[in-house]
Formats: structure tokens, C-alpha cells, sequence
């Protein structure tokens, strides 16, 4: 039997709750009917909804049932066209990640401010 070729466009379509698919390295699953089963919940593959999820599957280190359930939703192989689009990848961590390169939260300065000026004008009400 010849394997369904599925484009990265076709992949994007595919991107709501009601119709999910995802790539993971190139293959494509039709999970729709998996979210509300998996154990690691809806969310994280709701917000992987026409992605390539290759990067988030492998980092969750999956068991071998996980890997074997999945071929139960394979849909084809994705090809990808020179020059054509790249599926998206991981919006997931990127929303959800706190940003280490910002080592100060801004609402901190806020605080540190109000402190200097309370500091500043306790001297000058109080010691004469
Ligand atoms: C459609 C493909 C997927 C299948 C079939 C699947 C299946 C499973 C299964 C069976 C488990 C239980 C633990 C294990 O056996 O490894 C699991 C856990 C988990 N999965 Fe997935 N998963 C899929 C995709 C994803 C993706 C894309 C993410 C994105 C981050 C994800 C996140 C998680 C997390 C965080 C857990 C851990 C839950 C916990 O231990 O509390 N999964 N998944």
C-alpha cells in the first residue's frame, strides 16, 4: 500500500481542538480523538494544534506505549516543497517559558524604586 503524502499547508489547515493534526519528525497524526485521553493533557497539544511537534514529544521522553499508540492516528508522510512554507514548531514553550534572559522581573524595580523613596524621605521627615 502507498503511504498519503501530506503537505506542510495541509498540516497547518488542521490546527483546532475539533481537528488537530500533528507532525512529529515526518510523519503526520490525526490526534483529534486522542486529546481528551492523553495523560499529559488537552492543553499541550491543543497549542500544538498544525505544528511539528517533534521537538515537545521527544522532550517529554515518552514510553514505548506512547510511541506505539501513536501509529494508530498516522494520517501519511509529510513532505516538504523547496522553498515552500515550514510547519511552525513549539508555540508552547514559547507562551508559557519565563524568560531567564530578563534576570529582574520589572515589577521588582517598581519596588526597589518605592523603597529608595521611602528611605529618602524618612531622612528628611524624621532625622533632623
Ligand atoms: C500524539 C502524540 C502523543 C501521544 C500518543 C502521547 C501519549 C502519552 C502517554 C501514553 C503518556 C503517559 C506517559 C508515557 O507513557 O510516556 C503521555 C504523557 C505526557 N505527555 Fe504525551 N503524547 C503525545 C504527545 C504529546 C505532546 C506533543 C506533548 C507536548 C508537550 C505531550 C506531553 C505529555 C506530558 C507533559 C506527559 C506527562 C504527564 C504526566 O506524567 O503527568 N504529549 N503522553
Amino acid at each position: 500500500m502507498t503511504e498519503k503524502i501530506v503537505s506542510v499547508e495541509e498540516v497547518m489547515q488542521h490546527n483546532t481542538r475539533e481537528d488537530l493534526w500533528i507532525a512529529i519528525k515526518d510523519e503526520v497524526f490525526d490526534i483529534t480523538k486522542f486529546i481528551e485521553a492523553h495523560p499529559g493533557g488537552e492543553e499541550v497539544l491543543v497549542d500544538l494544534a498544525g505544528h511539528d511537534a517533534s521537538g515537545p514529544f521527544d522532550d517529554v521522553g515518552h514510553s514505548e506505549d506512547a510511541r506505539e499508540m501513536l501509529k494508530k492516528f498516522f494520517v501519511g508522510k509529510l513532505v516538504k516543497t523547496e522553498g515552500g512554507p515550514e510547519l511552525p514548531t513549539n508555540s508552547y514553550s514559547d507562551d508559557k517559558c519565563y524568560d531567564s534572559s530578563q534576570a529582574i522581573h520589572p515589577a521588582m524595580w517598581v519596588f526597589v524604586v518605592a523603597m529608595i523613596v521611602a528611605y529618602v524621605a524618612f531622612r528628611m521627615y524624621f532625622i533632623k
